[in-house]
């Protein structure tokens, strides 16, 4: 038993993330206002039910398939088609759901096809644990054996599979397990660059202005554009945006502003049933309080944050509409680029980072927000969850510099230990905004990098440009911060304050081969006993972490699984 509920949590907790926004988007959002939904939902829970204690003496008899017959029969589920919209999925679920109740009730030579039905009716469902658990409750336990084997071996070569997807091949970077610890990624490129070529192109998630440039309105909020004097769009909204174009305009809408600090429906009509719905005036109560708390912060991580939830439901909502047009086409476009088996969230669940500060006020104010544009929404967002989205927006964000930076950016007023600091080998302090970029999230460090970012269209596109010559198979890193040396400085202190820049932002020890090299002229060059001492660099290990649930599923597949405790 033990065994068993381990799994459900292990396979559980993998996919849920997956299906948080789709189960909000739609499903669950019709069984809370949508009785007829709720009736049918209930009524095959009955009849399964009754089945079982019917098929509960056959149930006795185990069944015997053996891992390669499995192996083949997900290989075939996998490769069918699953339908897309709403209503498709509904009654695929109902069809199959169905058909395995009868399978079931053939007999012990009938749980294998069983046992495959109740599991197409689960990929489409997308709320898996809650499906599970009724599985659990209903299913006579060797069919239901069955199904979680299915389960654990799709998840497995889910997870498995995201890095052959992730980045796409035309980006020529791969990420790679460190060869210190497989848990720790790396980037390398897929073919050899010369110096000053461009490696790759990457558009952010989502990215934000500067607090003092997005109320001055001189750049683009969308693009972070720097917009000639007179030029600007100027729409009102909550946040006084202001777009180089109306491309940009609707783009951000599309993707984050409308539900953030909108109006409009953030459903399309087809998905929209309208029930549960706040007020528009309690949308706009709730979005005023949110505007004016993220125009009084100084951090990019509250709206990167904000933006970001706002953009999953964007890309799930345009993966459920039958038509691939209209406003949501472009988030269309992401959506089919990043593959239709993995979410934007799969992008962000496998980012190391570190805690997050979080008040409950902030939290609050963004529930308040999701809830009054999509009610359920809210849900999804713990104070747990929130902080750890802070922590990754904070911990992998890349500055965003034009032209070697600007050098009239606010002094921080926070002590240095709590600025908020972005990659980026300028300098926070000279950066006009901040994105999140999935591909190059995955650089590391080195204080004698192989590329650099550039953002030479005039926009937030990052530009990985190598400097130096690269070989096929050979690292990619980046300055997470100012590594040259200053005039003023002597090599000791310029290493001494790069390592305390690195420490202060990020909780890491800088390995890299420059450090270890001039670490170890250093202590050649005083003796042992005399080498400088390292300790007040501030940190002592690496920090950072990964989701639990990304560490368990990777180190599950060659480790036991920990044992769980009953889940009802
Ligand atoms: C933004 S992430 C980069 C991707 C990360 N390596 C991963 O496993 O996903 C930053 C983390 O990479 C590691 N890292 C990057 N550069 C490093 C360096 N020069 N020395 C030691 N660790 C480094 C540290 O673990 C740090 O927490």
């Amino acid at each position: 038993m033990a065994n068993r509920t381990s799994t459900i949590f292990t396979v559980a907790s993998a996919t849920v993330l997956a299906g948080l926004v789709a189960y909000v988007v739609y499903f669950d959002y019709r069984r809370r206002n949508d009785t007829e939904f709720r009736k049918k939902l209930r009524k095959d829970k009955k009849r399964v039910t009754k089945q079982h204690a019917e098929a509960e003496e056959a149930a006795k008899v185990a069944v015997k398939v053996s891992p390669e017959d499995l192996k083949a029969a997900l290989a075939k589920v996998r490769d069918e088609e699953v339908p897309t919209s709403p209503e498709d999925k509904e009654q695929y679920f109902m069809t199959q759901v169905g058909l395995g109740e009868q399978l079931c009730a053939q007999g012990p030579n009938f749980y294998l096809p069983a046992a495959l039905s109740f599991y197409r009716a689960l990929r489409v469902y997308p709320s898996p644990v809650e499906l599970i658990v009724i599985y659990q409750k209903t299913v006579p336990e060797p069919i239901f054996n069955v199904v979680m084997e299915l389960m654990n071996m799709d998840v497995k070569a889910r997870v498995e599979g995201y890095y052959n997807v992730f980045p796409r091949k035309s980006m020529n970077v791969s990420v790679r397990p460190a060869p210190s610890d497989s848990l720790r990624k790396i980037l390398v490129v897929e073919k050899d660059f010369k110096a000053g070529e461009v490696i790759y192109k990457e558009e952010p998630t989502v990215a934000v202005l500067d607090a003092d440039l997005q109320k001055k309105g001189t750049h683009c909020s969308h693009c972070l554009r720097d917009i000639q004097k007179g030029m600007a769009i100027c729409p009102t909204d909550r946040l006084d945006s202001v777009y180089c174009s109306k491309d940009c305009q609707v783009r951000s809408k599309v993707q984050s502003q409308n539900l953030l600090f909108g109006l409009d429906s953030v459903l399309p009509p087809e998905l929209d049933n309208g029930t549960g719905r706040l007020t528009e005036q309690e949308r706009d109560r709730a979005q005023t309080q949110f505007a004016a708390y993220i125009k009084n912060s100084t951090r990019a991580a509250p709206l990167l944050v904000a933006r970001f939830i706002a953009r999953q439901v964007a890309i799930e909502t345009a993966k459920m509409m039958p038509k691939k047009e209209g406003p949501l086409a472009d988030e269309f476009v992401n959506a089919d680029k990043t593959d239709a088996e993995y979410s934007l969230y799969d992008h962000v669940e496998r980012l190391r980072f570190l805690d997050g500060k979080v008040s409950d006020e902030e939290t609050k104010l963004l529930k308040d927000v999701l809830a009054a544009a999509l009610p359920g929404l809210e849900q999804s967002l713990t104070s747990e969850r929130h902080a750890m989205y802070i922590g990754k927006m904070t911990y992998n964000a890349i500055g965003v510099c034009f032209a070697g930076g600007r050098d009239d950016k606010p002094t921080p007023k926070e002590r240095p230990e709590d600025q908020e600091r972005t990659r980026t080998p300028y300098g926070t302090t000279r950066q006009i905004g901040s994105g999140l970029y999935p591909v190059s999230s995955y650089i590391a460090h080195s204080c004698a990098p192989s590329a650099r970012p550039s953002f030479s269209s005039g926009t937030s596109e990052l530009h990985l440009i190598a400097t130096r010559n690269l070989e096929k198979g050979e690292e990619v890193t980046m300055a997470y911060v100012d590594v040259t040396q200053h005039p003023n400085e002597t090599l000791a202190e310029a290493r001494r304050r790069r390592r305390i820049e690195l420490a202060r932002g990020w909780r890491f020890k800088c390995e890299c081969t420059r450090c270890v090299e001039e670490l170890a002229a250093a202590r050649n060059a005083a003796g042992e006993a005399g080498s400088e001492s390292e300790s007040d660099v501030g940190v002592q290990k690496d920090e950072s972490k990964v989701e639990d649930v990304v560490q368990r599923v990777e180190r599950g597949a060659k480790l036991t699984m920990p044992a769980a405790g009953p889940i009802d």
